[in-house]
């Protein structure tokens, strides 16, 4: 029987630096964990590539997918759809891969209702201000949306305590390797469970 992948779950308020952090992991090569693309209704931003950063919908299409129960979990976020489809997730795990998502905080709370054995890390800023600094400098939002942003992240921060761990993510290198060693570890864990087994099986 193959052994099931992990389930990480790497979440916390806009413009801590999740998508630098997955970036920077999954740029390093060494780890065998798969992506897991969302799906969105938000506008493509300019460099974004549809089927790489996001599966970009329509609202009829995200909705037609919410009826056919395609997602593990979905939010409407600052007036758009974000949501994560099923059949990559599931079919990666039982493929004994671990499969990695960068989702928000409501998400991250429906995936651990419907999938608890996961593993869930969320990423804090160094304080507040260094936070509307990095969303305000990434240029991407303006200013209305630069303030529901921070808002929201106010409301996020305090369902921290739902969370496996809490990572700082003060430099990218130190998060990124907090982040690779909660894995590794969480491995050797699931790694001890299975030898256990095992010898109990054999006595
Ligand atoms: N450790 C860090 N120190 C300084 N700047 C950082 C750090 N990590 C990320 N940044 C910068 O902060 C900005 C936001 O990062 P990023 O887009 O990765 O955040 P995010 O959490 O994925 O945001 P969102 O949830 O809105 O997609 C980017 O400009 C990025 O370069
Ligand atoms: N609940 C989900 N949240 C997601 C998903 N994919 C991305 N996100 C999060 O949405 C916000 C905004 O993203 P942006 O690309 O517009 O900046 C951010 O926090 C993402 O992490 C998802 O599938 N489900």
């Amino acid at each position: 029987m193959t052994e099931k992948g992990l389930l990480i779950v790497l979440s916390g308020p806009s413009g801590v630096g999740k998508g630098t952090v997955r970036q920077a992991i999954f740029s390093q090569g060494e780890q065998e964990f798969m992506y897991s693309i969302s799906a969105t209704t938000r506008k493509q931003r300019e460099g974004e590539v549809d089927g790489i950063d996001y599966f970009f919908k329509s609202r009829e299409e995200f909705e037609r997918m919410i009826e056919k129960n395609e997602l593990l979990e979905y939010t409407e976020y600052v007036g758009n759809y974000y949501g994560t489809p099923i059949d990559y997730v599931k079919k990666t795990l039982e493929a004994g891969n671990d499969i990695f998502l960068e989702i928000e905080v409501q998400g991250a709370m429906q995936v651990k209702e419907r999938m608890p054995e996961g593993i869930f890390i969320f990423l804090t800023p160094p304080d507040m201000m260094e936070l509307e600094a990095r969303i305000i400098n990434r240029g991407t939002d303006a200013s209305p949306v630069i303030r529901e942003r921070m808002e929201k992240a106010v409301e996020e921060l305090n369902l921290i305590r739902y969370y496996d761990y809490a990572v700082e993510n003060d430099t990218v290198d130190n998060a990124v390797n907090k982040v690779l060693a909660i894995i590794k570890s969480e491995h050797l864990k699931v790694s001890r469970i299975l030898d256990t087994k095992l010898r109990t099986e054999k006595e």
